[in-house]
């Protein structure tokens, strides 16, 4: 890429890496002004031998400082040139107030465990003053993982334009692109299917793009509407690609109101129509065929459908389209998977898809650079792959970039956010933990090398001998050999000229339910089996062996997908994330020790851990909740008294805390609304959906409960309008400590009116605003028709709010 470097460059270039090395960042960037040229643009240089390029890498990352865009042995080159300009930068965001404010919200909390301990003797409340100690150190240690994980605040921004002036697109590795559907109901397949269709028309040369379909629900639906929609992308694909069109789902795309411009072309216009009306055909095709069985019949395309089960078939493995010629305008490979599943062995849920994916298309199309994606993700920006095409060039040190992730973001997101789960909030979060070792892997999205997937080590050429590649790998010969030939040579040189279908044999054989026993699959290599947040745990693993990630945020956003829609399925969404981040504890890979004992940054493990601990600080937070109403109804308190100069204590982080993530919203233009929302789903979650993890996980490891993949429905749900963000109830037990928490609040706070003389302030205070958060619980119980809680889930929260205020009265 670089060709044209004099060794009067190189030269300057290692003037400069002994510069950043002895001098560091002020120095350096008056350095820079002086003797460069003024339009101080950096290239990202690739001279892995020069060994102050990489002392002086390491140095930057350790300080995180500002001359981080110096990491790769940087060298200042005039804009004239083009082919200089670097494919991506990293920018730093600065940070000072909200350091300064985490800093006091720090010291507060610090005060008031030493308040609790200072004071210990001088109250007569022992067992709340105890239990108060124990929940705020938790909070405290939370608010120290929080502000580490957030003190480097920085993002990436790539330059494709700059690509091809570049890269040849004849060098682009190739990519096998996985979609994963498992529920052909709570998965619509006419969702599933934009995607592909998305997926199919990005602009990439299609003979370097494979897509496989991975369906754990075995449904002939599912492979009747693929066939349909492959029928559909020869017409597709191509009008996307010659009128440049920027949504390429078409359910997004043809819109009910959208219509051409009346200054588009007569041509275009009459073509739009056209597709238009075959988009229409698929979708009823589709609608049709989802509404009454697929005959099967022994002698047609469907007999490997005639009596399956889900849960208990053989594996299918279908060649929709193969791109015989190799030729960079037909249409991609196109397959489908039905994997092996027996009620005998355990199929590990997506991760177990996931590998199965890796392993077909290790011995079909041992593409280097491997896609995943969930089955509602589409590929909003079809310039997705040069983006991510920009971040592969730019790091040649695949130890810089292990995996690229693109963000997870919503289409369908309820305005406001009522139910707190459109991760928004996230934003410094991500951009914190981009400035630290690299971005979490958040299960689609993201770009992986095949290499790193398959347990490599940074710089590490091919160690296993070959003869152990069988205890790795397992037992297909296809495999063992094109694993070798990934795990030896360098990332781009390998090109895909092979054909699926010479190797469905090999494919099926992979794909099958036994095929990972004896072999390293979900332990050392793949996806990671062990939680239900099979991703996160992924890469972590990938993290520990010393890679970094790094993520990549477009505009237009890269893909997006579906956030659930309705309380139930968003609840039973967190809940199944709060159990597997939790189950990452008790995994041999959890951070700590990979830490102790492996690559993984200390920062790094500490924003691991706290991600992971969600479901442990539910359970304090439930404690202290309770802790209030105790004290109301006992007469006993844990808070400072208004009189006392200590109440400013407690009384400034409240104010503070709440004052200072609202201004966090407002910075990057979220309402006032969604700050609330957030603020008051982020109690009601941690006591009803966090809580039900923390217990289940709790039983798991006492091996009393198991632990299954709940999908969580995608598209519209059913349900008419004005329910759209609004409250409604399913039996499901996980509400009941949430009901139960609000009905004792009620109670120590009517409890409370009637002494208030004798009860805590701030515990009031902290009662009504309780209560304020768990409004929507309280009009659920006295709500109507759907939108009421279910009379045996208040039941059964009344008991339990009755007996804990039983206990109160006992122990006062
Ligand atoms: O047995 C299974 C279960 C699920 N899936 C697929 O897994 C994906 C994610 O499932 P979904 O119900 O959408 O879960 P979400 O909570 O929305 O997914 C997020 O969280 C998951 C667990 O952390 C990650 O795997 C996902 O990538 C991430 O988007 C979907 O494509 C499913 O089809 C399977 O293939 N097989
Ligand atoms: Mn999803």
């Amino acid at each position: 890429m670089l060709t044209n470097i004099t060794n009067r460059d190189k030269k300057r270039e290692r003037t400069i890496c002994l510069y950043i090395f002895c001098y560091h960042k002020r120095k350096l960037k008056k350095y820079v002004n002086k003797q460069m040229s003024t339009s101080t643009t950096f290239c990202t240089l690739l001279q892995p031998s020069c060994i102050f390029a990489k002392n002086c890498r390491n140095l930057c990352y350790k300080r995180s400082c500002n001359c981080y865009s110096f990491s790769y042995c940087m060298m200042a080159i005039n804009t004239q040139n083009s082919t200089f300009l670097p494919l991506q930068e990293k920018v730093v965001h600065k940070n000072t107030t909200a350091r300064v404010i985490e800093l006091v919200i720090l010291s507060l909390l610090v005060s008031l465990l030493i308040y609790r301990i200072v004071y210990f003797n001088d109250q007569g409340h022992y067992f709340p003053w105890i239990l108060a100690l124990l929940c705020e150190s938790m909070f405290t240690f939370t608010w120290i993982l929080v502000m580490s994980t957030k003190w480097n605040q920085c993002s990436t921004k790539t330059y494709p334009e700059r690509l091809l002036n570049s890269v040849n697109e004849s060098e682009f590795p190739a990519v096998d692109v996985f979609v994963t559907t498992a529920d052909a109901i709570l998965e619509p397949a006419i969702i599933t299917m934009n995607t592909v269709l998305s997926l199919l028309a990005v602009d990439f040369p299609s003979n370097k793009l494979s897509l496989y379909l991975s369906d754990d629900g075995c449904s002939p639906l599912t492979y009747y509407s693929l066939i349909e929609t492959i029928k559909f992308a020869k017409v597709w694909v191509p009008f996307c690609k010659k009128y440049n069109v920027q949504v390429r789902a078409p359910f997004r795309y043809f819109t009910p109101e959208s219509t051409p411009l009346k200054d588009d072309s007569l041509e275009f216009q009459q073509e739009w129509k056209k597709m238009k009306n075959e988009y229409g055909d698929l979708y009823k095709k589709i609608e049709f065929a989802s509404q009454r069985p697929i005959p099967c019949d022994r002698n047609s395309d469907f007999a490997d459908f005639y009596n399956v089960h889900r849960s208990d078939h053989p594996t299918i493995i279908k060649i929709i389209s193969e791109n015989k010629e190799g030729s960079p305008n037909d249409l991609p490979h196109v397959i489908y998977i039905s994997r092996e599943k027996s009620s005998k062995h355990h199929h590990h849920y997506k991760a177990g898809a996931m590998n199965v994916l890796t392993r077909v298309s290790g011995v079909m199309t041992n593409s280097p650079l491997m896609l995943n994606l969930d089955c509602d993700m589409y590929a909003n920006n079809p310039q997705v792959f040069i983006h991510a095409m920009c971040m592969f060039f730019s790091f040649k040190n695949e130890e810089d970039a292990g995996f690229i992730q693109f963000p997870q973001a919503f289409y369908n997101g309820l305005k406001d956010d009522p139910f707190g789960n459109q991760l928004a909030n996230f934003y410094y979060l991500a951009n914190g933990i981009s400035g630290i070792q690299g971005t979490f892997y958040a299960g689609s999205n993201c770009f992986h090398r095949r290499k790193v997937i398959y347990g490599s080590y940074p710089n590490d050429k091919l160690k296993t001998d070959k003869k152990d590649l069988h205890k790795i790998f397992g037992n297909s010969f296809e495999l063992q050999e094109s694993a070798a030939e990934i795990l030896s040579s360098s990332n781009s040189k390998i090109e895909s000229q092979r054909r699926p279908s010479s190797f469905i044999e090999a494919a099926i054989r992979v794909a099958g339910c036994s095929y990972e026993y004896g072999t390293m699959w979900g332990t050392q290599v793949g996806w990671m089996y062990g939680s239900t947040t099979e991703d996160v745990l992924t890469g972590l693993t990938i993290h520990g062996r010393g890679y970094r990630s790094v993520i990549c945020t477009p505009d237009p956003p890269a893909f997006l997908g579906c956030a659930p829609t309705t309380y139930t399925s968003a609840n039973t969404q967190q809940k199944r994330w709060a159990m597997g981040l939790l189950e990452i504890l008790f995994t041999d890979k959890s951070p700590i020790l990979l830490t102790i004992k492996g690559n993984l940054w200390f920062r790094q493990s500490l924003a691991y851990l706290w991600l992971s601990s969600w479901a442990i600080r539910s359970f304090f937070e439930l404690i202290y909740a309770a802790l209030l109403s105790y004290c109301i109804i006992t007469g006993s308190h844990f808070l400072p008294k208004v009189n006392e100069p200590a109440f400013v204590i407690p009384g400034g982080i409240f104010v503070i805390y709440n004052l200072y993530v609202l201004w966090e919203f407002r910075r990057i233009n979220l309402s006032f609304r969604m700050w609330w929302n957030l603020q008051r789903m982020g109690r009601v979650t941690a006591m009803t959906a966090y809580t039900f993890a923390f217990v289940t996980v709790v039983l798991k490891l006492f091996g009393l409960s198991n632990i299954v993949f709940e999908v969580t429905q995608k598209g519209e749900s059913n349900d008419d309008e004005d329910t759209s963000g609004r409250f409604v109830y399913d039996t499901s037990p996980v509400i009941v400590p949430g009901v139960a928490i609000l009905l004792v609040s009620l109670t120590a706070l009517v409890s409370g009116m009637s002494r208030l003389g004798e009860v805590g302030f701030g515990e009031m205070v902290c009662s009504v605003w309780m209560i304020l958060c768990f409004w929507e619980y309280l009009k659920g119980i006295f709500g109507n028709g759907k939108y009421r809680i279910p009379t045996s889930t208040i039941w059964k929260a009344g008991a339990l709010a009755l007996f804990f205020v039983q206990l109160c009265r006992r122990w006062s």
